[in-house]
């Protein structure tokens, strides 16, 4: 363990503080959902950065025991793991909000991560400051008030109200980062790993609010460390969209009730082509010649080729999921040359919110997580995100008992459908490109599910079983085709 910092300066306070609090994040730290480093243990820890965000009380006056909130960003170090990408790389940046109090409420005895035995904080409580109403309090009147503190910038949008004193929660554990809901109005997400550059899930918002989309909710503030030449983008503040539903949600909720989902399937296939249509005029396009086509092919071949390392279930079905690739990076099959532009690359049915009114709104452009920022920055063919909403069909239906491969089907036409009636182009008349990155998408749940969710893997393994047979020439990528259930 050591205190050096890097680029960041740490506050006078952090003395000796992350030697104290290494025995308790230790184990803490790997248990979180948000944690990217899972299966390789923690070495050690590295301080960033450290920022009081509020000082402790003092004990007995004025208040009894009034919490502090310590910001940190630590670097956990760990060995290198096979196959695992450069972001899951030693050394990943975590953000930490650190309360502390001499004696924990019971109310937030849940959050304890410990009593460190030495240090600056020697036997006080050290918890997960998210649940502590006065410190998310704290964090809200910050964004309030654009500025710095220490190592942190806030800043605001130059439209759009923040009202003060809204009570915080924590939204549910299944994320990969983590959300404050204020007072129904607001959310705050907290990025967890975070890593210096420009963030898509702020880029991609603001310009899309700067064009006047009502498909994506607009930022209203966020919250940045310096990170040397570029900041690292550690949260935004954006309108809680009250009365929403997942589409993840709404889809289980179809399939229990053996209802049809088409209808929904069609509406956000329109939602996402506006979206595509609104970031291609936002941000620059480039046209992909059949050799950027190829060395996108061969970027998929060798994520194929490092998650298989990972995933030994995978192994056999390599050669077959290359074919989908190799078709990709042939004119004759894939076309000469098609336009790529800024999408949301990690589209899921989770990622869609339904209005009380029925209108599809897109959340969370942060790109797959395991990816690094500059490649999730990267102009890529629309159809990417389309392969990810067809996948996720597959994965609803997949998920009831049992399996409803035609309820998918007619889904994924829908989208399809939808799709092509807001965009002009229907992603079924490009099977190759489609066959290619619902395989990419594939490989990376297998990849995504065999580290966080392994009861999940056969969900993205059978849809490689089925993607790695041999598409005949001149299909098209429909219920009926190659990439339909019917190979299933
Ligand atoms: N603006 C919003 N309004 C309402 N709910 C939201 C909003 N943004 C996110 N959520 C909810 O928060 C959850 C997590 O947000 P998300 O950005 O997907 O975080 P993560 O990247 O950690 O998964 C979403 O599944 C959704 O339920
Ligand atoms: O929402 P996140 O940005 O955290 O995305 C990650 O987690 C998702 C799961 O929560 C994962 O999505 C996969 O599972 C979904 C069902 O839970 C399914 O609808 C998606 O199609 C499937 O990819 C996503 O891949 C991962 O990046």
């Amino acid at each position: 363990m050591s205190d050096a910092s890097s680029t960041l300066v740490p506050s006078p306070a952090s003395g000796g503080l992350l030697a104290s609090l290494d025995p308790l994040l230790r184990p803490w730290l790997p248990r979180q959902r948000w944690f990217a480093g899972k299966g390789r243990p923690v070495t050690g820890f590295t301080l960033v950065a450290a920022t009081e965000l509020l000082p402790p009380g003092p004990p007995g006056r004025p208040k009894p025991d009034s919490p502090g909130l310590l910001h940190l960003l630590v670097r956990a170090q760990q060995p290198a793991g096979p196959g695992l990408g450069a972001v899951t790389g030693p050394g990943d940046t975590y953000q930490l909000l650190i309360g502390v109090r001499r004696t924990l409420p019971p109310r937030l005895a849940p959050a304890l991560i410990g009593r460190p035995s030495d240090g600056p904080l020697a036997g006080q409580a050290v918890y997960e400051a998210l649940h502590d109403a006065r410190l998310t309090e704290v964090l809200l009147e910050r964004l309030r008030l654009p500025g710095r503190l220490g190592a942190l910038r806030f800043a605001r949008a130059e439209q759009g109200d923040i009202p003060a004193g809204q009570p915080a929660r924590v939204l549910g554990a299944e994320q990969s980062n983590s959300s404050l809901v204020y007072g129904e109005r607001l959310i705050l997400k907290l990025f967890r790993r975070v890593v210096p550059g420009v963030n898509p899930d702020l880029e991609l918002p603001r310009a899309l609010a700067a064009g006047r989309s009502t498909r994506v909710p607009a930022p209203l503030a966020w919250l940045e460390a310096d990170g040397g030449a570029e900041p690292l983008v550690l949260g935004v503040l954006q309108p809680f969209l009250r009365g929403c539903d997942d589409g993840w949600e709404l889809a289980l909720g179809a399939l229990a009730r053996g209802e049809d989902f088409s209808g929904e399937a069609r509406a956000l296939g329109r939602a996402t082509a506006e979206v595509h249509a609104a970031l291609a005029d936002a941000l620059p396009t480039v046209t992909l010649g059949p050799a950027r086509l190829a060395a996108l092919a061969a970027q998929m071949t060798e994520r194929l080729d490092a998650a298989a390392q990972a995933v030994p279930a995978l192994h056999r079905h390599v050669p077959g999921l290359r074919t989908a690739f190799e078709a990709m990076a042939d004119p004759s099959l894939a076309g000469s040359s098609l336009t790529a532009q800024r999408v949301h690359g990690d589209l899921h049915l989770g990622q869609c919110l339904r209005g009380p009114d029925g209108h599809w709104s897109l959340i969370d452009f942060e790109g797959e997580p395991v990816k690094p920022l500059a490649e999730r920055r990267l102009p890529q063919p629309p159809v990417r995100d389309v392969a990810g909403m067809l996948r996720s069909f597959d994965y609803a239906a997949r998920s009831h008992q049992p399996w409803a491969p035609e309820w998918a089907d007619r889904c994924r036409d829908a989208y399809c459908a939808g799709y092509a009636e807001a965009h002009g182009r229907d992603p079924r008349d490009e099977p190759v490109l489609l066959r290619a990155f619902e395989t990419d998408k594939a490989v990376y749940e297998a990849l995504y599910e065999a580290r966080h969710r392994p009861d999940w893997l056969p969900v993205p393994l059978a849809a490689v079983e089925r993607l790695a047979a041999p598409v005949p020439a001149g299909a098209r990528a429909d219920t009926g085709g190659p990439l339909g259930h019917g190979l299933d």
